[in-house]
């Protein structure tokens, strides 16, 4: 099982947060949200392999290397240890002829598949409250494409594909529940949606902020100040929290 996440950059993303959050402030919070998600799935034993695809290596690596790397104990300057995990944390570039979300999802299907079928958990980056016990539970399920909605039961935030989802194409996005189911009946394949706490919240928005556990905001919050006491913008009325 590997699994591919997609990140945008470190400056681009979180613009529904930008009326509270400065670019600096942002850049930290895609950074921190990102260390969780990927520190959550190298912690899920079923997990052999992340694949962290995104337009900024740079920017990804600095916020996950201390995830695989540690210092060695000689002194701040010193070597550096791979720890076990080094191996199964791989970021890749994406082409910047191959823009997109899908695509980098596909550039991530692609690497995952270099040592043959593999079955696959795409995984958003930006999921603060994610467990690995939402990761098992995901990976138990036994149809051959599972949809963790987000809470509208509007978006996609994860979706396994078994092997022989091979064809499914994906189709991230506004409304893209329905649009994934829509393409696995189009193949035939079986499909389950699952909504848990901990899956079910993308931070988007103000109004995701306020639906996260305290413990949660009390985490990210340590290193996004800012975010306690940001106010709803406009992007934070619609139904799907979102703007588009
Ligand atoms: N590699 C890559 N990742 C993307 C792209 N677009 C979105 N993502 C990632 O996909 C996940 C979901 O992104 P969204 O919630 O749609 O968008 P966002 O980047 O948070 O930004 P806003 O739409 O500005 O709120 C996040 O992990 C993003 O970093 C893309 O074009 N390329
Ligand atoms: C990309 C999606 O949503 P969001 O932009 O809210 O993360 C999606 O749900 O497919």
């Amino acid at each position: 099982m590997v699994a591919v996440v997609p990140l945008r950059d470190g400056t681009s993303g979180k613009s529904r947060l930008a009326h509270v959050l400065d670019p600096d402030a942002r850049s930290r919070l895609v950074a921190v949200l990102a260390r969780h998600v990927v520190s959550t799935l190298l912690a899920s034993g079923a997990v052999e392999r992340v694949v962290v695809v995104t337009s900024d290596p740079r920017f990804a690596w600095r916020a996950l290397q201390d995830l695989v790397v540690h210092a060695a104990s000689g002194g701040d300057d010193g070597p550096h240890l791979r720890t076990d995990d080094a191996d199964r944390l791989r970021i890749v570039l994406q082409p910047a002829d191959r823009p997109g979300l899908d695509t980098a999802v596909d550039v991530g299907r692609e690497i995952a598949a270099e040592d043959g079928p593999v079955r696959v958990l795409v995984a958003h980056a930006d999921l603060p409250a994610l467990t690995t016990d939402d990761v098992a539970a995901l990976l138990a399920a036994d149809p051959p494409v599972v949809v963790a909605t987000d809470r509208h039961r509007s978006g996609t935030n994860l979706l396994v594909l078994d092997l022989i989802a091979a064809p499914f194409r994906t189709r991230f996005g506004a409304d893209s529940l329905a649009a994934h189911l829509a393409e696995a009946a189009a193949h035939g394949l079986r499909s389950v949606v699952v909504q848990r706490p901990g899956t079910a919240t993308d931070l988007d928005t103000v109004d995701d902020w306020g639906e996260l556990p305290a413990r949660v905001r009390a985490a990210v919050g340590q290193h996004v100040p800012g975010l306690h006491d940001a106010t709803p913008g406009p992007q934070d009325r619609s139904a799907s929290g979102g703007t588009r």
